[in-house]
């Protein structure tokens, strides 16, 4: 990334802006105490839920909340976009602080450390979604970067690790199946969720322009989801990698003018490249959802929002699949995916898999799921999990 720094025309003493930066950086301090004090209440308002059974989440509290500081924000000509972005990152940090309190009471344990492996090395966007996942859950990481997904499948099944993270899905290129396929014969369970928005950025070496660009790298999935991007560049070659890392890795590697790389600004960082162009995939809320994966389940708290993931292997009769969604909507359980993948050594009978809204431990979800299995082939819990959809 290129550094521009625009010559002071003051020596630094006598700088106008001085005093004036002084008093920002006197204010932004001030802002920082006022938030660490939203978030100690927050602990304090968890621990009141807890002991009253109350929810973590209160939409109600949190729309009207948002509608009186965008009514006050307008006196001080603050933009109502601007309040709404505020608050829903601020509240998002409550909601998923409450939720990490209430999850380790429910279970009776801290978990302080823990090793989570990735899709790496260092820089990929899996890295970022581990380290977002672990300043949420743990105080201290140990990071394991692996080379494919089934690697990373791999270690937490022999325990090398304690977690393992991986992309399921996209907003602009959609399910990830090389993962649905890994999901289909392990007996891991999926305990975590997490959703990162990701920003592609064209990371090449320094002094490179765009045109002198004939070869770019990158792991398959930025590659599907900026396709409309790479039609203005049909003489581009297109050289694929284990992941965004490895390939900003080769390029900073060449060091050469016509090479690219597509990844995140962070991790181009990293390698010393500079981002040409970004924010390009096809979708402009491109968004990716991934999983955590351990060797052991976790029951969570009814006080938390929970999904509930199956696999489901249905008959060949007519209405088969239609049959068992009418079991989840006869107990008013909403659907949030359904995605199907060709069964292992039978490709033509397909394997489903549920996104649920609930808690698997409700008695509506488990009649539902005794109803599915007495009607299906084969139905699996692959995790119940607290819902990373906040907003
Ligand atoms: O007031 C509550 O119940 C809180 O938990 C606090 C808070 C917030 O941060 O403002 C967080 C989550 C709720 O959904 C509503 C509001």
């Amino acid at each position: 990334m290129c550094h521009y720094f625009i010559q002071a025309k003051y020596p630094m003493t006598d700088n106008p802006l001085l005093p004036l930066r002084d008093k920002i950086t006197a204010l932004d301090k001030h802002l920082l105490e006022l938030l660490a004090q939203r978030r100690a209440l927050s602990t304090d308002v968890v621990n009141t839920k807890i002991e009253a059974n109350i929810p973590v989440r209160d939409i109600e509290r949190e729309r009207i909340l948002v509608k009186t500081l965008i009514e006050q924000g307008k006196k001080y000509h603050l933009d109502e976009m601007f309040i709404q972005r505020l608050y829903q990152i601020i509240i998002e940090d409550s909601v998923l602080l409450q939720q990490r309190i209430l999850q380790e009471k429910h279970n009776q344990h801290t978990i302080k450390t823990a090793k989570i492996a990735f899709l790496g090395p260092k820089g990929s966007y899996s890295h970022s979604a581990m380290r977002r996942y672990a300043g949420r859950h743990f105080d201290h990481v140990e990071e394991s970067g692996c080379s494919s997904f089934k690697d990373i499948f791999e270690h937490v099944e022999k325990g090398l690790v304690d977690y393992g993270i991986l992309p399921i899905e996209n907003t602009s290129s959609g399910s990830i199946n090389e993962v649905y396929d890994l999901l289909q014969k392990t007996d891991l369970h999926i305990i975590g969720e997490l959703s990162l928005p990701i920003d592609h950025c064209i990371l090449a070496n320094k002094h490179t322009t765009l045109d002198q660009i004939d070869t770019v790298y990158s792991h398959p999935q930025p590659f599907q989801q900026c396709t409309n991007f790479l039609e203005n560049y049909p003489h581009w070659k297109i050289v694929y990698c284990d992941s965004t890392s490895s390939a900003m890795e080769m390029v900073s590697k060449l060091d050469k003018p016509n090479v690219a790389a597509i990844g995140n600004k962070d991790g181009g960082e990293l390698y010393g490249l500079q981002v040409l162009e970004h924010n390009f995939a096809n979708q402009k809320e491109n968004i990716t959802r991934f999983i955590i994966l351990a060797r052991k389940a976790i029951d969570v708290s009814d006080q938390v929002a929970a999904k509930t993931t199956i696999l489901m292997k249905t008959g060949q009769q007519a209405g088969a699949l239609v049959d068992a969604l009418l079991v989840l909507r006869n107990h008013n359980i909403v659907m949030t995916k359904l995605e199907s993948r060709p069964i292992h050594g039978n490709p033509w009978e397909e394997m489903f898999y549920i996104d649920l809204q609930g808690n698997l431990a409700t008695l509506k979800m488990q009649q539902a799921l005794k109803e599915l299995s007495s009607i299906t082939l084969f139905v699996k819990v692959l995790g119940c999990y607290p819902s990373d959809s906040i907003f």
